[in-house]
């Protein structure tokens, strides 16, 4: 809540008498803001709740030697009645209890007990914990009802079941429709109140039908069935020769009453019973997925395995469309005559079912750093607002008014200057005006955009710290519908700033050594952590500091990409860092064909389509999750890589947006040769954290300013054209690694997401000679025989390969005698048959 300070409107404001005004306004507000007033209140509440609970429960057994007494009406509280009741808590229990239950509602007025409990425990504990609005509605038609209910039921008892209102209304409802018809309006009242309350399901008992795919049904089926599983191993490589099961679940101990419904289930579908739904996209997890070579992708795997569910009378048939220059009739012929035997199926396909048991992690985890209660001193703010306004007098500005905004770090104090003072001079005297305040971090906004009015942000001398648990339980963090919500910290008026980084849609961040960067980045990765679940995110790291991001490798199996055959997912070496930018780019651009193929524009669309089943896994579709690269040290890699580096980035944040592709990219050295021209013209979004100099916040943010920040997670955020000066959320290692470590204990994926392979043109240019073949060369040639079709596209979207690479493994393949020449857009023949024969040919060659 911002807490603004108002002047009084004179234009040489007299600062004596603003004091008491302003001291006054700030006491009221602390009194009824104050948390402590909410605790106690919270505390009287919860008493009242107990208070009632026991008065109840006691008159339930004296109401009949009390009544008499209580007759006589509120005097007998006085102390000269002289009258002494039986209620556990005296007099007073027993006179309210008589109030609600003979005046009242009966037995029905227990519920009232449960508003004050729920009024109490939110006030208490400073958070909605219960809706109080719900707990209401609930209440008014619960006591309505069960008093009508309990005085119906009970007739003529001495006791008061219903009370006077309970008695009222079901007399008066007997008088209308009888007994009978009361009796059912009760019963119909009370299925209906318990079904708004409950919402219980009703379930019918269903008749065993066979599972999506034949995986669901070897799969655990629950935790503890999952536990009892083996856990599958990281990699699965086939020996050679040896056929690609698509099932690798008999390696499962499979429970025996599943197994037995398996059976079932297949003797069911040889007597020609209904048939399953084939074309469901398998769940990929928990199995590793069928390895046919190691470089087989994550796209094959899925389209094999909806395919296995078949059964395969499928076997032979190819799992990708093969690009139209190399159609290859047979296979399209055989894919109709598939898809005229599939049933349609319109159950949405989720692709949190991947990892079903996945529990997001809870915010117990976070940490509360210190009371979040903006601290504001009367005191301060009345000097810095006397010594603002006595130094613009000295450079002869008046001001009209002056007002304040309390943030977590900073206070902005807005003035409106006099009439006939141009901005512009307030402007030009910016370094004057802050060298005459003195105070370290003083920014000047003149004007503030849109508002006309000139800013001026000094320090608090008391700071607050944000906590990263406050802003992920904030309802704007938890009721948003962003596909990437990131929480990066508070504005100085205290609202949460809670962003979607596919808007942004990249993120460049800069800041000197030890002013917050490596928190804001963890930051923004645990924002993602709470909200998406494995299958719908992924993370490449990037940390050639080798300490910052290390943190992430426990969920390695749920949330991290990384290269084929590679053993560290985050990545440290320069290297490789090239090759998994390459790596990205070349899923950049399989995705822009999957897209295409879809006839969508952007991720959103495709994935969509996706869910409603009109994409066919089996031609390659698959769900996309959002990949998000982070590059925790980028001046490193500029330094030792250049171009080499610049290149794919610039490219990717140029292009990857639509694919769901998206680049935070953090510097400590926000320099021209760093962050040049073509890196910024493609990161709209960009925050800087304190910098050493105004060059370098020109340098990030086309404006001075981020020099003036006073660290520790003081930041400025270049957004949507806005610039917004933020408080960072503050999250600590060991709060990020419980999250890590809660996520890692969980059953995750059999290995981390594997992007498409990438070889550098450079290194495979020495080795065409067919002595010194390419290392897929081997897997190439299995693949080719196996599906016999011998194209060059089906090779780069079958191993994921860029589309130069697999034009020289086909050279090669010719060469070896595998494949013969070119034939223009048609496939290549297959000059061998069987598999045996490739391998003899193999061996041949490497003798
Ligand atoms: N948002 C924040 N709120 C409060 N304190 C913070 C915040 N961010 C950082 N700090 C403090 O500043 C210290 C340094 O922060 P951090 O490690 O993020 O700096 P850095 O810029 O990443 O440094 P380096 O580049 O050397 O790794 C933290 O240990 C913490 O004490």
């Amino acid at each position: 809540m911002a807490n603004r300070l108002k002047s009084g409107k004179s234009k040489t404001p007299d600062t004596d008498k603003l004091k008491p005004e302003k001291e006054e306004q700030v006491t009221v507000k602390q009194l009824v803001k104050d948390e402590r007033t909410h605790k106690i209140a919270g505390t009287m509440a919860l008493l009242a709740s107990l208070f009632l609970f026991i008065a109840f429960t006691s008159y339930l057994f004296t109401w009949r030697e009390d009544q008499d007494k209580v007759f006589k009406g509120a005097s007998i509280l006085m102390p000269s009645a002289g009258v002494k009741t039986t209620n556990l808590l005296g007099n007073i229990g027993a006179y309210i209890s008589h109030q609600f239950f003979y005046n009242g509602f009966g037995l029905a007025s227990f519920l009232f007990c449960t508003l004050f409990f729920v009024m109490g425990a939110n006030a208490l504990f400073g958070k909605k914990i219960f809706s109080v609005w719900r707990n209401v509605r609930y209440l008014i038609v619960g006591v309505v009802f069960f008093s009508v209910a309990c005085a119906f039921v009970s007739g003529n008892s001495q006791f008061a079941w219903g009370g006077a209102v309970g008695t009222m209304i079901s007399d008066w409802l007997v008088s209308l429709i009888g007994k009978i018809g009361t009796a059912a309006l009760l019963l119909v009242g009370g299925l209906a109140y318990v079904i708004w309350r409950f919402n219980p399901v009703f379930k019918v008992p269903t008749i065993p039908r066979k599972p999506a795919s034949l995986e669901e049904a070897v799969l655990p089926v629950n935790e503890e069935e999952q536990e009892a599983a083996p856990k599958p191993k990281k990699t699965n490589k086939l020996k050679k020769g040896e056929q690609p099961s698509p099932l690798l679940a008999p390696k499962l101990e499979i429970d025996e009453d599943l197994l037995e419904d398996m059976q079932l289930v297949e003797r069911a579908e040889e007597q020609d019973e209904p048939p399953f739904e084939p074309n469901t996209p398998a769940p990929p997890v928990v199995i590793p997925p069928p390895v046919v070579t190691p470089s087989l992708n994550k796209k094959q795997e899925k389209a094999q395995q909806a395919a296995a569910s078949l059964e395969l009378e499928i076997k032979s048939m190819p799992e990708e469309p093969i690009s139209a220059d190399e159609e290859v009739e047979p296979a399209e012929e055989e894919e109709e005559s598939i898809e005229e035997k599939k049933p349609i199926i319109t159950t949405p396909y989720e692709p949190t079912l991947d990892l079903k048991d996945y529990q997001y992690p809870s915010l117990e985890l976070l940490e509360q750093h210190g009371s979040e209660k903006i601290i504001q001193d009367a005191a301060e703010l009345e000097t810095n607002k006397n010594q603002i306004i006595t130094t613009l007098k000295n450079y002869d500005i008046d001001i009209q008014k002056i007002s304040a905004t309390v943030g977590p770090t900073v206070t902005l104090y807005e003035i409106v200057p006099a009439a006939g003072v141009r901005i512009s001079r307030i402007k030009n005297l910016e370094d004057d005006i802050a060298l005459s305040l003195a105070a370290l971090g003083i920014r000047i906004i003149a004007p503030i955009p849109g508002k006309g009015t000139i800013g001026i942000e000094v320090p608090n001398v008391k700071k607050t710290v944000v906590s990263m648990k406050t802003l992920l339980a904030s309802e704007k963090f938890q009721a948003n519908n962003f596909s990437l919500p990131v929480a990066i910290g508070k504005k100085i008026d205290n609202e949460n700033f809670i962003v979607d980084l596919t808007t942004m849609p990249h993120l460049l961040m800069a800041g000197a050594t030890g002013q917050g960067k490596s928190v804001g980045l963890n930051a923004i990765l645990v924002s993602l952590l709470y909200k998406k679940h494995p299958s719908q995110l992924k993370l490449v790291l990037v940390d050639p500091k080798k300490v910052e991001l290390t943190l992430y490798r426990t969920i390695e199996n749920h949330f991290l990409a990384k290269l084929p055959g590679e053993e560290e997912a985050i990545i440290t070496d320069t290297k490789k860092v090239i090759h998994t930018l390459n790596a990205l780019c070349i899923e950049m651009d399989n995705r822009y064909d999957l897209l295409k193929e879809a006839g969508t524009r952007n991720i959103r669309e495709y994935n969509e389509k996706f869910v409603k089943r009109r994409l066919n896994p089996e031609k390659g579709h698959q769900f996309l999750p959002f990949i998000v690269l982070v590059v925790d040290e980028f001046a490193d890699l500029i330094m030792t890589a250049g171009k080499e580096v610049e290149m794919p980035i610039a490219r990717l944040a140029q292009l990857a947006r639509a694919v769901g592709i998206h680049l935070i990219i953090a510097t400590q050295r926000p320099s021209v040769n760093i962050i040049t021209g073509t890196i910024k013209a493609n990161f709209p979004a960009r925050i800087a954290f304190k910098v050493s100099s105004k060059i370098d916040s020109r340098t990030i943010l086309d404006i001075g300013g981020a020099e003036q920040l006073i660290g520790k997670g003081d930041m400025l955020i270049s957004y949507n054209g806005e610039l917004t000066r933020l408080q960072c959320a503050f999250v600590d290692t060991p709060e990020v690694e419980s999250v890590c470590d809660n996520i890692g204990a969980q059953n995750g994926y059999p290995q981390a997401f594997m992007l498409p392979e990438y070889v550098d043109e450079k290194e495979l240019e020495k080795d065409f000679d067919i002595g010194d073949r390419d290392s897929l060369f081997e897997d190439a040639a299995r693949m080719i025989v196996t599906s016999q079709i011998g194209s060059t596209s089906l090779l780069q979207r079958r191993m994921k390969l860029g589309y130069n690479r697999a034009g020289r493994l086909m050279d090669q393949l010719e060469a070896a005698g595998i494949v013969g020449p070119s034939q223009g857009s048609k496939a290549r023949d297959v000059l061998i048959r069987t598999e045996m024969d490739l391998e003899q040919h193999l061996a041949n060659f490497n003798t």
